[in-house]
């Protein structure tokens, strides 16, 4: 982790700062090393269910040349961009968090909107403090959420703090390309590819559309999260419940899953509720899943999804 720049500078304790970070503020500083570097538990590609063709693609062309810049370079060099798209809830930032961890990188995490609404008028100063934190824990992956937000086409009537934002993402995404011995991936996850204009699609190099679970992206998911828990479920409820839910993203099956494990606790009788003991709790069953089912509805719509597959024909890396 960084120190932040002593301004006071009579502390001989105090270990050198780093050139990158002069006339960075050290509160920003402190607040990145704090809120925006990822101190997570690490990911593994089994974390993330499904996406064969995207873990595949990312690993060979982000993870492995982070790996070994010694041999990929000139021509194999990786791209500096990669920009994640598709519905919410697929597992973009899982990704990014996957990508982070199995290219031994330091994680930064944040979404394009906090740029414009937290860090109010500060949000430029923010960019390039980000940036130079980056560079000083190298290797690194920034992954913003939302990027849209950030690098949206409607620049007519933009406010002039967020086309000041904007500007100074361009400067350091560019700068991060052309240096070839920073060691800085960005990745921009949006649900709103349509909405990046031109100049800053260009930048993010590699498009990579992420789709929605398919039936036995979905399973994995049902059966990971109910590992740690008591169930009953038989292989064809498990085929039964991976059916029904078709069309269903990543992040409705997390919370179908979450809905059907409140079903034993509901049907707990309310006297027993403070005196039940854990082993009492009976397991879950297809039906608690059924009645989630009723709950928990897909949130992505069909028309959502043709424009995304719209989209990754016409800019996708690999769309066609
Ligand atoms: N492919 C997947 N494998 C395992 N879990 C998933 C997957 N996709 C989504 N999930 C679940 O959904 C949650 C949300 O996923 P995540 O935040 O990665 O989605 P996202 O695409 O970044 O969403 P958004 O676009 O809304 O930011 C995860 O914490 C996880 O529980």
């Amino acid at each position: 982790m960084v120190k932040p720049d002593n301004k006071a500078g009579n502390d001989d304790t105090e270990e050198p700062v780093d050139e990158r970070l002069k006339g960075i503020d050290p509160k920003m500083i402190e607040l990145i090393n704090n809120e925006i570097m990822d101190h997570g538990p690490k990911l593994t590609w089994d974390d993330v269910a499904g996406l064969e063709f995207a873990k595949k693609t990312i690993k060979e062309i982000v993870v492995w040349p982070m790996l070994r810049p010694d041999i990929f370079t000139g021509l194999r060099g990786p791209p500096k961009g990669l920009l994640l798209f598709g519905p919410p809830g697929t597992g973009k930032t899982l990704i990014g968090k996957c990508i982070a961890s199995q290219s031994k990188s330091t994680f930064f995490c944040i979404s394009a909107s906090s740029l414009t609404s937290k860090w109010v008028g500060e949000g430029e100063k923010m960019v390039r403090a980000l940036f130079a934190v980056a560079r000083c824990n190298q290797p690194a992956v920034i992954f913003i959420d939302e990027i849209d937000s950030l690098l949206s086409q409607r620049s007519d009537n933009e406010h002039e703090a967020s086309r000041r934002i904007k500007t100074e993402f361009l400067v350091q995404l560019d700068g991060a390309a052309t240096d070839s011995e920073d060691r800085i991936l960005i990745i921009g996850a949006t649900n709103r590819p349509q909405e990046i204009d031109e100049a800053a699609r260009r930048r993010f190099v590699k498009r990579l559309y992420i789709p929605l679970p398919e039936d036995i992206a979905r399973r994995q998911i049902v059966v990971n999260l109910l590992k740690q828990q008591k169930h009953q479920l038989t292989d064809q409820d498990l085929d039964l419940i991976c059916h029904k839910s078709d069309g269903y993203s990543g992040s409705d099956m997390a919370n179908l899953c979450r809905e059907a494990a409140l079903g034993p606790i509901r049907s707990i009788p309310f006297d027993q509720i403070e005196t039940i003991t854990n082993d009492e709790v009976r397991a879950i069953i297809l039906e608690d899943f059924l009645e989630s089912l009723t709950q928990v509805r897909a949130s992505v719509s069909i028309k959502d999804l043709d424009l995304y597959i719209e989209w990754n024909q016409l800019y996708g890396s690999f769309g066609k």
